[in-house]
């Protein structure tokens, strides 16, 4: 079943495209970079930057945006989404930015229409935290950190 996603290009967005599926069983929507085109973003190793989208959503309530890596970015160039999954709120009315890391060796330039990372839309769910005296037991304890062995 699909949803709608209401999306507001502002402005400097106005010629870029729509987030859209690549393909039919695509999980994330490319995001494009909307710095403008005669001021690309040169990312210098181990730099990060926020890149600009130019699109302000309006996600049903319930959901959220989660903004992900591309990996053949992160392959190719070693750069990356540094706060991944990005958390973008339902409620949320500003511009979505993209928080880029240069994880490579080499200068990386951002050019406008850039595909750039991607936005997964997924539910919430919403708990209502409740104070107890005590957890209950169970045979794990705190148990955790490698616990189980690293092999
Ligand atoms: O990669 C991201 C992450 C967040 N946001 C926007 C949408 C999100 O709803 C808002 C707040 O994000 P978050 O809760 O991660 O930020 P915070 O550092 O906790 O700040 P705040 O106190 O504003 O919640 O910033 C983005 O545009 N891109």
């Amino acid at each position: 079943m699909s949803h709608r996603l209401c999306v507001q290009r502002l402005a400097h967005a106005a010629d870029l495209p729509l987030p859209r599926y690549e393909t039919a069983g695509a999980a994330g929507m490319d995001l494009v970079a909307a710095n403008p085109a005669d001021a690309p973003i040169v990312l210098q190793p181990m730099q990060r930057i926020l890149v600009p989208t130019g699109l302000v959503f309006q996600l049903q309530t319930g959901f959220e945006a989660q903004v992900r890596p591309r990996s053949g970015l992160a392959f190719k160039h070693g750069v990356t989404v540094l706060n991944a999954p990005g958390t973008i709120d339902a409620d949320y009315r500003g511009e979505v930015q993209v928080l880029l890391v240069n994880l490579g060796s080499e200068p990386f330039t951002i050019s406008r229409g850039m595909r750039i990372a991607q936005m997964v839309i997924a539910p919430v769910t919403v708990v209502e935290p409740i104070e107890v005296g005590q957890v209950d037991e169970t045979g794990r304890a705190a148990g955790g950190f490698g616990s189980t062995g690293l092999g």
